[in-house]
């Protein structure tokens, strides 16, 4: 990996999760798919651009992980200890990632194993010069609606400037570490990386992402994550 000198950009991939949506004993992103794990095939997705230092995985077992998985024992690959919150996880990354000397983070979901190389380098380009960092994300296509607990439409929610989030999340990595320390990691208002960012003040750029970056959340998905990986390797990318 070569990287721009001003700059040291290191991924984090938040991958402790039990994945229970899911529905099956083993966490998702452990899940063999076109040769790889989901897990590998996020690192993958963003170890393979040249920019891009190094990645840390925040992994329930690290010991465990690296003996299941030995071809994860790289240089460039730092694995540590998740957290009990996805948020917890990212934090205990970024620290990581901080320790590394990162001036920025790309905290990326093990969950979207998916990633076009197009759209990460879309936000590389758009999102370093952002002052308060970027996200990709996808503009809302469908009607929203807002419902009660039985199931009844209470409210039409305005589609108009309405984004999908998606991860990659680029920020700075003192930053964003500042930032969630001050949210608390245990806070169900935070959801993704720009959330904490957010509550500090600061506004993120939305970089267009893309549909291929779905993320591995319910057995229904799973077909749609296959085809995208199997087709992937024929440059069918966005
Ligand atoms: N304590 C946690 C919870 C989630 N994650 C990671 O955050 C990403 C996105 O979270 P999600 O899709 O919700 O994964 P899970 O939390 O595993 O799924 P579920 O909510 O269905 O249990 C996943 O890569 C997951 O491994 C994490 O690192 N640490
Ligand atoms: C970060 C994220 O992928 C942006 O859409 C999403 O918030 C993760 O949610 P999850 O419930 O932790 O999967």
């Amino acid at each position: 990996m070569t990287e721009d000198t001003q700059q040291r950009i290191i991924g984090v991939i938040p991958a402790a999760g039990q994945g229970s949506r899911f529905q099956q004993q083993t966490p998702k992103q452990y899940l063999q798919i076109h040769g790889a794990s989901v897990l590998e095939h996020s690192i993958n997705a963003l170890r393979s651009h040249p920019n891009v230092a190094a990645v840390v995985i925040a992994v329930q077992a690290p010991e465990h992980l690296l003996q299941q998985f030995p071809q994860l024992q790289q240089p460039d690959i730092h694995c540590v200890s998740g957290g009990s919150t996805r948020a917890a996880s990212v934090l205990a990354g970024v620290e990581a990632a901080l320790r590394l000397d990162a001036t920025h983070v790309l905290v990326h979901d093990a969950a979207r194993p998916c990633l076009p190389q197009a759209a990460l380098q879309r936000l590389l380009n758009e999102g370093l010069a952002a002052k308060d960092g970027a996200i990709l994300a996808l503009p809302v296509a469908d009607t929203i609606k807002r419902g009660n607990s039985q199931k009844q439409i209470t409210a039409s929610v305005a589609r108009e400037n309405l984004w999908r989030a998606q991860t990659p999340q680029l920020f700075g990595a003192s930053t964003l570490a500042q930032a969630l320390r001050k949210v608390g990691t245990d806070n169900p208002l935070i959801t993704d990386e720009a959330s904490a960012i957010e509550a500090c003040g600061g506004s993120p750029l939305l970089v267009l992402g893309s549909e291929q970056n779905i993320k591995l959340t319910y057995p229904e998905d799973l077909a749609l994550v296959s085809w995208y990986l199997t087709h992937q390797q024929e440059g069918q990318q966005q």
